[in-house]
């Protein structure tokens, strides 16, 4: 029997993954993961449980243990954190910071992978994140790496939050990017990388629509 099929969307912080994927996988009537969120999830376990973030030794029994719940109810996904909602603390840039010095710990990524490919079901997957296309689905049929500058994607992250009615400063989004990115690209264990076999869009010109459009050109050639 053939597995289900999976689209993955890999890039950096910010360059429209998470906005891309939700789309497809509305487009496909596939199901959805966003990677990105258990790494944030097991950041705010990580501070919730007092842990530095560089003890792997603690943190490998947190993230394999993980008690998350992901709760659709119509068309909104809340997360649940052992019993707690944690759906908006872990949009924060601080939890984002932590949650990439956590996804740094080679074991802790270890322990997540059977939680992350046991979204692969019927009848597809989009799978968005760093490491979907290179390490997590290595076989998935159809690989995208959404890029943008980092300065676009400060821009972004900044019209975001102030939307939430955030305080933020836009110098300080771009320096937290870069160093995410640099954590990201330069970690030992699944570096942030376009899989040999993705298509890879830059986004910096391009809007939602652009994207979707070129993305679904893709997901087109290749299921034929
Ligand atoms: N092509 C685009 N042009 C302009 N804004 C965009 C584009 N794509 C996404 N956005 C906006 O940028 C913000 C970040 O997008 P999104 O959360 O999808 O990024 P992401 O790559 O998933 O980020 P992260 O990896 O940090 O979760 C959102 O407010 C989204 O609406
Ligand atoms: N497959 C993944 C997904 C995420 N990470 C790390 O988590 C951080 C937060 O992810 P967001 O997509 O929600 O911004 C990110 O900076 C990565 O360090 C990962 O390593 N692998």
């Amino acid at each position: 029997m053939h597995p289900s099929p999976v689209v993955t969307v890999d890039g950096p912080s910010g360059a429209g993954k998470g906005t891309l994927s939700s789309l497809l996988a509305k487009s496909l009537d596939w199901h959805f993961l966003d990677s990105g969120a258990i790494y944030r999830v097991l950041a705010v376990a990580t501070l919730h449980h007092d842990l530095p973030c560089e003890d792997e030794e603690a943190i490998v029994p947190l993230a394999t243990g993980l008690d998350v719940n992901f709760v659709t109810n119509d068309d909104a996904t809340r997360i649940i954190l052992e019993g707690e909602d944690v759906t908006d603390d872990i949009r924060t840039e601080d939890v984002g910071a932590v949650a990439s010095k956590v996804a740094a710990l080679p074991r802790v990524r270890e322990a997540l992978l059977r939680r992350q490919r046991a979204f692969q079901q019927e009848p597809g997957l989009v799978a968005d994140g760093r490491d979907m296309g290179t390490v997590v689905f290595p076989d998935a049929a159809i690989k995208i790496f959404l890029t943008a500058s980092a300065e676009a994607r400060a821009q972004r992250r900044y019209s975001q939050l102030k939307e939430k009615g955030m305080d933020v400063n836009i110098a300080r989004l771009l320096t937290d990017i870069k160093a995410r990115d640099e954590r990201d690209t330069q970690r030992s264990v699944a570096p942030l990388v376009p899989a040999e076999d993705a298509v890879v869009i830059d986004s910096t010109d391009l809007d939602i629509s652009q994207v979707f459009e070129k993305a679904m050109e893709v997901v087109k050639a290749r299921l034929k």
